[in-house]
């Protein structure tokens, strides 16, 4: 598959912090992308120097195949940035107006009836709107954009749960008709999971791991029993995380195990269990930190 984004050895200092260090990652056509981080795991400053708002302190940024130069804005790519700043004054359909202009595929129709679905009118001014309604009119903008590459940063912030499912599931219907590129940054992997295809972790600046959510689904178990039976099945695997509690143990194992493997689990009195994946994400970024 054709790559749609190449970022290069990337990295940008604030002072003496790190926001993104020689990192490095690539985005197929065609494929849904989480980008998972807690705040200030620096996805913003990479969301920024690939877009072309901030210019990075090294490292390249390829879109579409050509080299991001200082200052340019990346073609046909739509970013909706958690913060945006509008004109004063400037309406709901000012806004979409404006938007229209910068990408050719955008779909008129697409966009009014979006206005319908997430219960935003057109007349009203973006300035009296609610933190999620003016989220959700960027979303409208990232979804009618139609941009081979699109970009939603935090793009739930602030929404009800309602509106969240509302979100996801116009943004999969929409993918369905219209496949493009799509990378979503945000802090909840349970919300993402059944949307994204891909997720890369991201942490102090850096990629912890990239993987299919199904395999992170397939490899995650949690294994708990007896402290010695556990000790010894988890020898020589990748364990995430463990407690114990007096002689019981729990363990976040991260591996494929085979049929014969789970038997011979069961056969020491282990339970073997799934690990919901918020939880997952949280324990590989401490893992990580120990390992730093
Ligand atoms: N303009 C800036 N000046 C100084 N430090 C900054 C600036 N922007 C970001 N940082 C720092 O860089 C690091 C990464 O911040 P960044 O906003 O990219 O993270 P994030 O993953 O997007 O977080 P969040 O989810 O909270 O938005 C943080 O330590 C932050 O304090």
């Amino acid at each position: 598959m054709n790559s749609v984004l190449e970022v290069k050895q990337l990295s940008k200092a604030y002072g003496r912090t790190d926001a993104v260090s020689s990192l490095s990652l690539d985005l197929s056509e065609q494929t849904i992308y989480g980008l998972l981080g807690r705040n200030g795991a620096g996805k913003t400053t990479l969301l920024n120097m690939v877009t072309g708002g901030i210019f990075p302190d090294g490292g390249e940024v390829v879109v579409h195949g050509r080299t991001l130069r200082k200052g340019e804005v990346p073609p046909n790519t739509c970013y909706v940035r958690e913060k945006n700043f509008y004109p004063n004054g400037a309406r709901v359909r000012d806004v979409l107006h404006m938007a229209s202009a910068f990408h050719p595929n955008w779909d008129k129709e697409l966009a009014g009836r979006l206005l319908g679905t997430f219960k935003l009118n057109p007349g009203q001014k973006m300035r009296q709107l609610s933190r999620g309604m003016e989220a959700m009119v960027g979303n409208v903008i990232g979804l009618a954009s139609r941009a081979p590459l699109t970009i939603f940063d935090e793009p739930v912030l602030g929404l009800d749960v309602l509106m969240r499912e509302k979100f996801y599931r116009t943004l999969l219907e929409d993918y369905a008709e219209h496949p493009r590129t799509v990378l979503l940054s945000t802090h909840l992997i349970d919300e993402i999971a059944t949307v994204v295809e891909q997720v890369f972790i991201m942490e102090n600046g850096s990629i912890l791991m990239r993987e299919d959510v199904e395999h992170i689904r397939e490899r995650a178990h949690t294994v708990s029993g007896s402290g010695a039976a556990l000790q010894a099945f988890v020898e020589g695997r990748r364990v995430i995380h463990s407690e114990s509690y007096g002689h019981v143990g729990v363990a976040i194992v991260y591996g494929e195990l085979a049929e014969n493997e789970r038997r011979e689990a069961e056969s020491r009195g282990l339970a073997i269990d799934g690990v919901p994946l918020q939880k997952f994400f949280a324990y590989l970024i401490e893992e990580g930190q120990a390992d730093a």
